[in-house]
């Protein structure tokens, strides 16, 4: 255990006059002991060094509040280690106060979409995790018609499924229809497990190669990729999800929409759908609301995703949706490459790799952006803990500072920026990023997974002592 944790004890106390639980944000002791959250009681100073002969440790003025989930990863490994990886991904995932991420099935090489598959993730993954790891099984035209493959990878563990509704940009992960989805979602509805979706679907005259505009400029890239994608990908969504209203033949089955970078019709649409009472939940990712493709240079293909990231006035209206609380959680969908694929030479937007490098920066990175917009830190932590763990249907261990839930915690500074300069180690893979260069708000003090000190002020725990995050099989 001592190696898994740079304080290696088992029964300790926080103290921090801004901790933040369910009833709002107090001035409170949290005591752990043997990886759980046992108390937290209020005070208003610290007590001393120790209580009975444990440990107190004063954390003043910092926040204390349950560490991040990030449900939108892509690792890549097996396959892919070359882009990303377990180790790296992790050690970056804690130093971001990140204490669990659930792994996309894709750009992995083979992608995981059946039980054995997912065997193969979780032997790769072997002692290699920082923090806790669970996994989306992938949902494509094969298992879709094959739906006892799709049982055997709940069965599993998978803590649902991922599918895309345009191209993914991987060649051995293919696309799925609303038939698919409709197929799928009863045995989703059985488990009670979700399906994530990117929501994206090519339009005809709208070509995401638009040959004959400079494939340099960002307006190329953001014209590739309409906002009308995705409308259209949403509304035949949506017109499936309607199984998942009560009574219908995937009640049970949530359909949780990935990344939403437009914020005109496709958001009406999902209001509508969960007024109506189907299960649908929405998340949007750091990107979309800390940038805008006002500030994006041409040939910065640090900046290229999908969706785009769209104008500032899309990112004022992001931000007024999280504001009215229509974002059930937020995401990173950290989705790096190699630099080279990223042809940072040529800055030509059509064929570099469409993904952002984030993962470590996710929570200053959020609430940086989010000071001009009044986020507050209770709204930060129902966003990046409670709605991720909920959608993971995790909630009932992590996502919320609680006696008896996991005492997986972040301590952070919000008041403190530190600048992502040649200074600052970045713990991916690789280090382009479009936040470099940026003075961000919210140094990341402690990470703790499970009562384990596993990172501090720039150190990591020298054992990685991740779990992985399995659901439990309820067929
Ligand atoms: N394959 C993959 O990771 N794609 C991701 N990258 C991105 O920018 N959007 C995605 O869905
Ligand atoms: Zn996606
Ligand atoms: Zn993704």
């Amino acid at each position: 255990l001592d190696r898994c944790s740079l304080l290696p004890i088992d029964h300790f106390f926080l103290f921090s006059k801004r901790v933040i639980t369910p009833a709002g944000i107090i001035s409170a002791s949290v005591e752990i002991d043997n990886g759980k959250v046992v108390s937290i009681l209020e005070r208003e100073e610290a007590p001393s060094k120790e209580i009975n002969g444990v440990p107190v440790m004063d954390y003043g003025n910092a926040v204390v509040m349950p560490g991040l989930i990030d449900a939108h990863v892509h690792l890549n490994e097996p396959g892919r280690e070359e882009w990303e990886g377990f180790v790296t991904g992790t050690m970056a995932a804690a130093a971001g106060g990140v204490t669990s991420l659930v792994d996309m099935p894709l750009n992995n090489f083979p992608t995981t979409t059946s039980s054995e598959l997912l065997k193969l993730k979780l032997a790769s993954a072997a002692e290699k995790l920082m923090v806790d790891v669970g996994f989306w099984g992938g949902l494509v035209p094969e298992n879709a018609a094959n739906l006892t493959i799709l049982e055997e990878l709940l069965d599993s563990g998978a803590l649902g499924l991922k599918s895309f509704m345009c191209p993914s940009g991987i060649n051995d992960f293919p696309m799925t229809t609303g038939q698919h989805i409709q197929a799928a979602l009863p045995v989703l509805a059985k488990y009670g497990r979700p399906l994530l979706v990117h929501a994206e679907k090519e339009q005809p005259g709208v070509k995401s190669s638009q040959v004959d505009k400079d494939p340099r400029l960002y307006s190329t890239h953001l014209e590739s990729r309409p906002n009308s994608w995705e409308q259209e990908a949403i509304r035949d969504l949506l017109d499936v999800a309607k199984d998942t209203a009560p009574g219908g033949k995937a009640e049970g089955a949530r359909v949780h929409i990935v990344h939403l970078s437009d914020a005109d019709e496709s958001m009406q649409m999902i209001k509508k759908a969960k007024a109506q009472g189907l299960n649908v939940s929405v998340e949007t990712c750091t990107h979309y609301l800390a940038f805008s493709s006002d500030n994006i240079g041409d040939g910065d293909t640090r900046y290229k995703c999908a969706p785009p990231i769209r104008s500032e006035v899309n990112r004022k209206k992001l931000w007024n949706a999280v504001n009215d609380d229509f974002f059930d959680l937020l995401s990173s969908d950290h989705s790096p490459s190699p630099s080279d694929m990223k042809l940072p030479e040529e800055g030509d937007f059509m064929r570099a790799w469409g993904g952002i490098s984030s993962l470590q920066f996710v929570l200053p990175a959020t609430w940086t952006a989010g000071i001009p917009h009044g986020l507050t830190l209770e709204k930060l932590s129902n966003l990046w803990s409670r709605g991720p763990a909920k959608l993971a249907n995790i909630y009932s261990s992590k996502g919320s500072l609680e006696p008896g839930k996991d005492a997986d915690i972040v301590v952070w500074d919000p008041e403190s920026s530190f600048v992502i300069d040649e200074n600052y180690t970045i713990f991916h893979k690789h280090k382009l990023t479009p936040y470099a260069g940026q003075t961000l708000y919210g140094r990341v003090i402690t990470t703790i997974v499970r009562g384990q000190h596993v990172y501090q002020e720039g150190h990591h725990a020298t054992q990685p002592c991740g779990k992985v995050l399995l659901a439990k099989s309820t067929s």
